[in-house]
């Protein structure tokens, strides 16, 4: 990442608001942001398939869903944070292999910490389950606010974006969809 040339552009967007950068409070926020967006869009220089290079040899040709997973993203038209929870869940393949569970949600982040829109980062993670594992089913829902419905434009907080990307067996059987959507949106409860 060019820290340099983001500096600069934080430096234009000070002076473009009318701001004067080099005032005591300002003088470091363009080192600030630039080390910021370097965590925030982290997912620009990771190659999403590293996570899966350990997978283990398991007969589980059953669900497995991870829900609640926290993700903070940016929404590519405004650069404002979108967040919320991913919820995924797949059944491996017949004598196939299961991945760690951490890599679902590391997964979840590679994706996320990108200039996105919801709908394609809830497909790139459904798609990159399938290119990796092979399963019999994938299904991915997203559950977010957008900052830039909230604080600005159309100024809705609380409204909530739900995205779904289904893949498999998923897609073909809606008594296998159902058991996952159900599994998904129960109520939460602490364990
Ligand atoms: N489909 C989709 N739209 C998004 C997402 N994040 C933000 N948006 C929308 O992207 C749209 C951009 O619309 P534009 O009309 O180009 O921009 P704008 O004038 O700032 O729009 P307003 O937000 O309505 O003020 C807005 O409707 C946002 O709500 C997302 O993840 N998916
Ligand atoms: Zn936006």
């Amino acid at each position: 990442m060019d820290a340099a040339k983001i500096e600069q552009g934080v430096r234009l967007i000070l002076e473009g608001i009318g701001e004067d950068p080099d005032r005591e409070g300002l003088q470091k926020t363009p080192e600030r942001v630039a080390k910021m967006y370097e965590e925030v869009f982290a997912g620009m220089t990771q190659d999403p398939s590293e996570h899966f290079e350990t997978l283990f040899d398991e007969h589980h040709e059953e669900m497995v869903l991870v829900r609640d997973i926290p993700f903070y993203s940016m929404c590519e038209h405004h650069l404002v944070p979108f967040f919320g929870l991913a919820h995924v869940a797949y059944i491996p393949a017949a004598n196939g292999r299961i991945c760690g569970l951490s890599k679902l949600a590391r997964l979840v982040d590679a994706y996320a910490k990108r200039p996105q829109v919801q709908e394609r980062l809830t497909s790139q993670i459904a798609d990159m389950l399938v290119e990796q594992l092979n399963p019999q089913g994938v299904i991915v829902v997203l559950e977010a606010e957008h900052m830039c419905m909230s604080m600005r434009g159309v100024k809705k907080p609380g409204a909530h974006t739900t995205t779904s990307a289904v893949r498999g067996a998923f897609e073909r059987s809606q008594a296998t969809r159902n058991e996952a959507l159900s599994l998904i949106f129960a109520p939460r409860r602490t364990m």
